[in-house]
């Protein structure tokens, strides 16, 4: 199942629905930042889970039997050829769809359980999502980008100036956060995406083919500031790829070939 250890995220829509306020405060309570870093536990586990789409008529069965941990502070890739199942399983973790059977636990609470509304507030509080397209609004300056997801998040305005500003150092873009995204390169474009992503403190960052449109040398920044972001923002990253050559900065690399890892 696991590979290697070390040495050896369509729906860019979900981080900019408007917040329904008030709504899942009990599920908020008991998500909210209750699992401190330290506890040993993991931060989510997939449990014996498959996934089923109905194509004309006939079962498609693409995950079968799929256990997996994301523990705190991991940087967790999984790798597979097009078609393997690597974004059905992102999604399902990312609670933007639903396993048709088994267990998907985040900090210890049944995600499999909770209603669309109880997932959509967990995402947004507590997820953050990076796609191969970058998914930036273009009329929007890097600044404003990330502005528009704390203000998506109901993170108080009081506090958005310090935490872009900080954001923005974190992915080394200080210089360039009044700069709209098509006069940024591919690599700080998505590096907006990622400043963007963590601005509201999530505990578990899901990116999709993060490096995909992107050459070596951006694809290698990019993994640096994936580690940046983990030693400083507690925050665990479950990433797809492609790329053999970024394999060995993951903490665990789960390999998938025809929905099952291997
Ligand atoms: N909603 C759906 N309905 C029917 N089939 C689907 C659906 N979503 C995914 N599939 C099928 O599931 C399989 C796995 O797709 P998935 O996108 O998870 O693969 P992937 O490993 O992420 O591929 P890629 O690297 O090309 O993105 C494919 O055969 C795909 O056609």
């Amino acid at each position: 199942m696991a590979l290697w250890r070390r040495k050896q995220g369509e729906a860019p829509a979900v981080q900019d629905e408007p917040a329904k306020e008030e709504d899942n405060k009990t599920v908020l309570k008991a998500v909210q930042r209750e699992a401190p870093a330290d506890t040993g536990k993991p931060l989510l586990t997939v449990e014996s889970v498959e996934r089923t789409f109905q194509v004309g008529g006939q079962p498609l069965h693409v995950l079968k039997s799929i256990n997996m941990e994301l523990k705190h502070g991991q940087l967790v890739m999984l790798r597979g050829r097009s078609g393997s199942g690597k974004t059905t399983l992102l999604n399902l973790i990312g609670g933007l769809d639903q396993p048709s059977k088994g267990h998907i636990f985040f900090q210890d609470k049944p995600f499999h359980k909770m209603s669309d509304d109880q997932r959509t507030t967990v995402r947004r509080k507590q997820m953050g999502f990076i796609f191969q397209a970058f998914a930036l609004m273009p009329l929007l300056s890097a600044y404003e980008n990330v502005e528009l997801s704390l203000r998506m998040a109901g993170i108080p305005g009081s506090e958005w100036k310090e935490r872009i500003v900080h954001c923005m150092e974190l992915v080394g873009l200080s210089k360039r956060m009044h700069h709209r995204p098509f006069e940024l390169s591919g690599g700080e474009q998505q590096r907006v995406a990622i400043a963007k992503a963590i601005a509201h403190r999530p505990r578990l960052l899901l990116a999709d083919e993060p490096t995909a449109e992107l050459d070596s040398q951006m694809s290698a920044q990019i993994m640096s500031v994936f580690q940046n972001i983990i030693a400083t923002e507690q925050v665990t990253i479950c990433m797809t790829t492609h790329d053999p050559t970024i394999l060995e900065v993951a903490d665990h690399v789960y390999e998938m070939v025809d929905g099952k890892f291997i």
